[in-house]
């Protein structure tokens, strides 16, 4: 005979032990109230979603604190570290506490930050891993108010569950006016013969420029920026060739842009423009031996990253004439300290200007805001950098599955017997969709979140379940099954199988040894449908007993009647058998948690076999 009380976690994928108590752990109850829409936000249909897949983040301690802030009245607070336009702010500040603080040095940053839900920053606020450590869990969002999200450490972000989101549109064009202004301006030595005009001479012979027209210009990163300066490029009479791996052909050709290789662009081009992010592998792809390759007194503009160029060898490029002329806008250290390179008589230099104008900034800022408040609030934002983005038709559609995937997952843990770790998860699908039309990584990140959260202090949510799944050594594969009964809906079932483990309530096996649990969404509620091979028929509402027992007469009032006497709510119970008065399974599930006499009693029925009880 088996019997849960009380949960005791670890880290190494054991499942939990259950010890006799005499009072049932309410641990579980946050996780179940998370999974409720909050009263306050009544117009985000989602945020049942996002309050467990979002908000939450990974080895929080203080789950009861983070539930009060989103079911209580008290705003979350938001951290805005760099300048953000007001109309941003005024969004912000409808919805949370808004702390401008800017030019916080990192101590200041991580003394802070365990205080904010959210921080908003631009370019120049490195939110490092001691930022998501400061934090202490508290840290649910970072909204990178523009493009580049070079200054996050993802990595850190990811495994911490926080959420990060940048503002991808709003200064596109910004930016593709400032490169073009650069090209321009360095073509024609505007800021040098400004400064020789303000300091009192007329230079007309020195300043004589290059033209454009006819020119050709190389791209580098055909993304929004890039293509829009390509667009302005050709309206100077530019022939305009870009180079970037991932960029579709057929937009290129719709701007009369033809894609070409690195070393094409890089040896044909008059003017090269740089335009792809700062990733690993753009790390100073600009470098002596790139530069060797290309055309004698080539002119160079940078809108990018200082990072995606060899600083030290673009002062060589300029100082040997292989490069005529440099135009940046950014460097790698920001603000760049005793920079020859800013200083070279043959650069013009901006301090990163590129986002900024006053209408890039207010798109910006209302882009930020909307993508932040709508992340506290539960919508997973179309912005998301380190979470898969799930549109939000799908979301909706599969809100009542999340639900069953979590507690399927949650289940099927419990049943795994004391000692044995859990390696392996199949997760079958049954569905009439095609494939290709459903999206399993919410359902999968929920399953993985009802696994782990049971046995160890991981908070999981979408942004950190398969990270955190890996580190603990389990696997999860996942298999859909065609089927035909589809009335409609996405999927008919969901089936959680962990093999290789002992179960604690044997009859959960299937005929392959493996624990399975299966479950389906009835009137738009889970539904535990059937236990290793036992079809039964339960809402998966508050907690579960699972019997088993010998088929006979009277045994649903006995234990019914048991709990009644002990003022245990029963709000379904289902009873399944494989042959008529043999062995049947008895789910029953209770709106409390009984207690251990309670429990003791149901065990000393002659006829059950086995039972257990579980959280849901
Ligand atoms: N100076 C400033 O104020 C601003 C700078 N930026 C910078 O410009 C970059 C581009 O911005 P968007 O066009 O909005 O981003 P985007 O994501 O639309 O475009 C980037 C393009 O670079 C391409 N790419 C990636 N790796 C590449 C490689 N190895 N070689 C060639 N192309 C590669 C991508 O396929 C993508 O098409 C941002 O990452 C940011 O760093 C953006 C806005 C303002
Ligand atoms: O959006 C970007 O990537 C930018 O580089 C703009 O940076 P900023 O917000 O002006 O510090």
């Amino acid at each position: 005979m088996i019997m849960s009380c009380s949960r005791l976690t670890n880290n190494n994928l054991q499942p939990p032990s259950y010890t006799c108590t005499p009072k049932f752990t309410t641990s579980f109850l946050p996780i179940r109230l998370r999974l409720r829409l909050s009263p306050q936000f009544p117009c985000y249909k989602n945020s049942a979603l996002a309050i467990t897949n979002v908000l939450k983040t990974a080895d929080s301690p203080n789950i009861s604190s983070d539930l009060e802030s989103i079911f209580s009245n008290s705003k979350p607070t938001i951290l805005v570290s760099e300048k953000l336009g007001e109309g941003g702010l005024d969004l912000l500040r409808t919805f949370a506490n808004v702390d401008c603080s800017y030019n916080l040095s990192p101590e200041e940053l991580c003394s802070k930050i365990s205080m904010c839900d959210a921080l908003i920053v631009r370019s120049g606020t490195k939110v490092t891993r001691q930022v998501f450590e400061a934090s202490k869990g508290r840290l649910k969002v970072v909204g990178r108010a523009g493009v580049g999200i070079d200054n996050v450490d993802l990595q850190a972000a990811t495994e911490f569950g926080c959420l990060v989101v940048n503002a991808p549109t709003a200064n596109t064009i910004a930016a593709a006016e400032h490169g073009i202004a650069l090209l321009s301006a360095m073509a024609r030595n505007v800021s040098q013969a400004d400064a020789s005009i303000k300091a009192g001479k007329w230079e007309r012979s020195k300043y004589v420029g290059v033209s454009m027209v006819g020119k050709t210009l190389a791209i580098m990163g055909f993304g929004k920026v890039g293509s829009e300066v390509a667009r302005r490029a050709k309206g100077l009479g530019m022939h305009v060739v870009a180079h970037d791996p991932y960029a579709p052909a057929d937009r290129a050709r719709a701007i009369g842009v033809e894609l070409v290789s690195f070393d094409e662009a890089v040896s044909t081009a008059d003017f090269i423009s740089l335009h792809m992010p700062l990733t690993p592998t753009t790390s100073k792809v600009f470098n002596d031996v790139t530069f060797a390759k290309m055309k004698k007194g080539v002119r160079i503009i940078n809108v990018a990253r200082g990072g995606v160029i060899d600083e030290d060898a673009l002062l060589r490029a300029l100082d040997t004439g292989l490069v005529a002329q440099a135009a940046l806008d950014v460097f790698c250290e920001e603000p760049p300290k005793d920079s020859k390179l800013v200083l070279h008589e043959n650069v013009i230099a901006t301090p990163h200007l590129g986002a900024s104008t006053k209408e890039a900034q207010e798109g910006v800022a209302v882009e930020i805001a909307e993508a932040v408040v709508g992340a506290l609030q539960g919508e997973l934002s179309a912005t998301a950098v380190n979470a898969p983005m799930v549109p939000a038709e799908v979301l909706s559609e599969l809100a009542p599955y999340v639900a069953l995937a979590e507690k399927l997952g949650r289940l099927a843990v419990q049943l795994v017997g004391g000692g044995t770790g859990i390696k392996s998860v199949k997760v079958v699908y049954r569905s009439g969709r095609d494939p290709n039309d459903l999206d399993t990584r919410l359902l999968r990140a929920m399953i993985t979140k009802g696994i782990i959260e049971p046995i160890s202090d991981s908070i999981i949510n979408l942004v950190n379940a398969d990270f955190i799944a890996k580190q603990k050594g389990l696997r999860i594969s996942e298999e859909r099954v065609f089927s035909t009964s589809s009335s409609g809906s996405p999927i008919d079932s969901i089936q959680v199988q962990i093999s290789n483990v002992k179960s604690k309530f044997e009859s959960a096996l299937s005929e392959n040894e493996e624990i399975s649990v299966e479950g389906r969404v009835k009137y738009g509620k889970p539904h535990l449908s059937r236990v290793g091979s036992f079809d039964v028929d339960v809402s998966l509402e508050g907690n579960l007993i699972l019997c088993r027992q010998v088929d006979q007469p009277g045994m649903i009032g006995t234990v019914g009647g048991i709990l009644g006497e002990n003022n245990v709510n029963v709000s379904f119970m289902s009873v399944g058998r494989n042959f008529r008065r043999k062995k049947a399974i008895m789910a029953i599930c209770v709106d409390e948690e009984p207690d251990k006499d309670t429990l003791d009693k149901i065990g000393h029925i002659p006829a059950i076999e086995e039972f257990v009880f579980l959280n849901l």
